[in-house]
């Protein structure tokens, strides 16, 4: 047996993590797509079931009282907000991260005042940001200008109202520097809203301890709470007498069912709702999070670094050297959990890999993206990834 999969044996065994595992299903393909979709948890069919079968065909209208419904967006934030490192009463969760991503920017242009007429954005960002940022400029009358997140800082200035930043890159992996970049646009006097989806679940945000004024993130990939399920926006507390929601559906109102035809804004977090919760998918996603219950945010970065270290070193000892190129940095504290690497063929490379029991993805033109969710990801599952990938490639 060679010498990494003997390591990889002791590691597992020295993985206070392991036991996870068990709480999703799994079958023996090596998956490390959870930073696209993340794996079933075992407990969600049944509690699906229960809404389904009991909340929704017994109860009826009921529920929306009587199992919670309607207060559903709340009290699920509330349980994602230990995640990323937020005080309760600043999260709800509701409509996808596109959306949240338009109320967030725009909210924050908002508050940052008249005089402020510049929104940056990071041109490396998952496309959907970048589009909605171009819509929310056109539609608050500002001028947007994207660059790369280490550029920020050079560019702020006392016409920056906003910028929008992702806090791990979903291509290359990179983590940015988010205490620091944030502390450099307040200082510029202007908002900062980050993107978490690929860091929530993953690493320790600090949302609360670093000041974030604004961000969002979905909830199916390291949350693993399934296709579609609903995302996030936190909004810090002391901003939320401030925030001016551009889609002020009648969830937001302060007195919702007093069907009033003007406008008041609900206090706190709840500004951030829109319309009629999606209440399957939302309940699903919390059923998903009791997975956490006992577990860190910190426990979960330590073995996610162990992971992708040991892929690499994997990936090293099994691939002719230069077939394939990290793009991911090496440095712990710019990685997030995924290695991105680079081949000319990677397309082909990730089919082949797929047929062979080892799920990443690829990204355009020409990625090899490998997600490690260390909830259920084992150091035998990053060996077998790699040598699989030396074999592939070979
Ligand atoms: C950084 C980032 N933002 C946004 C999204 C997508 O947002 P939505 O939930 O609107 O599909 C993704 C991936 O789907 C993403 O990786
Ligand atoms: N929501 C999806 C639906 C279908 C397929 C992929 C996604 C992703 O989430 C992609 C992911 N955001 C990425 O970083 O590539």
């Amino acid at each position: 047996m060679s010498e990494l999969v003997l390591r990889a044996e002791k590691l597992d065994a020295a993985d206070e993590l392991a036991p996870l595992r068990s709480r999703f299903v799994l079958d023996d393909v090596v998956y490390l797509d959870g930073n696209s979709l993340g794996a079933l948890p075992a407990n969600v069919p049944g509690r699906v079931e229960d809404v389904v079968r009991r909340q929704w065909g017994e109860l009826r209208i009921r529920s929306w009282d009587e199992s919670g419904w309607w207060t559903a967006p709340e009290r699920i934030g509330d349980r994602i907000a230990p995640l990323v490192g937020a005080a309760p009463g600043q999260i709800v969760v509701g409509d996808s991260t596109s959306v949240n991503v338009f109320k967030a920017l725009v909210a924050a242009v908002r508050m940052a005042g008249e005089e402020r007429d510049e929104i940056l954005v990071d041109a490396t960002t998952f496309p959907t940001d970048g589009y909605i940022a171009e819509s929310a400029a056109r539609l608050t009358g500002r001028r947007l200008r994207a660059l790369d997140p280490a550029e920020v800082p050079s560019a702020l200035g006392d016409r920056t109202a906003a910028v929008l930043l992702n806090h791990v890159d979903y291509r290359g992996g990179r983590l940015h520097d988010l205490p620091a970049l944030t502390a450099a646009i307040h200082a510029a006097g202007a908002l900062a809203v980050w993107d978490l989806c690929h860091s929530a679940g993953a690493l320790p945000v600090g949302l609360d301890e670093h000041g974030v004024d604004l961000a969002v993130g979905c909830t199916y990939k390291y949350l693993n709470g399934g296709p579609g399920s609903p995302a996030y926006l936190y909004v810090r507390r002391d901003l939320q007498g401030r925030f001016d929601s551009p889609l002020p559906g009648w969830n937001s109102h302060a007195e919702p069912f007093g069907m009033s035809p003007s406008y008041a804004p609900a206090p706190g977090a709840l500004r951030g709702r829109v319309g009629t919760p999606d209440i399957l998918s939302m309940l699903a996603l919390e059923a998903a999070l009791d997975v956490w219950d006992d577990v860190s945010v910190s426990s979960v970065r330590a073995k996610s670094l162990a992971l992708t270290d040991f892929f690499l070193e994997c990936v090293t000892a099994y691939t002719e050297p230069g077939r394939v190129v990290c793009v991911t940095p090496e440095p712990h504290g710019e990685r997030g959990s995924q290695i991105a690497l680079r081949c000319p063929d990677a397309g082909e490379v990730m089919k082949r890999l797929i047929a062979r029991g080892v799920v990443g993805d690829f990204r355009h033109p020409d990625i090899l993206r490998f997600g490690f969710t260390p909830l259920y990801v084992s150091f035998a599952d990053a060996e077998r990834a790699a040598r699989v990938l030396g074999e592939v490639l070979g």
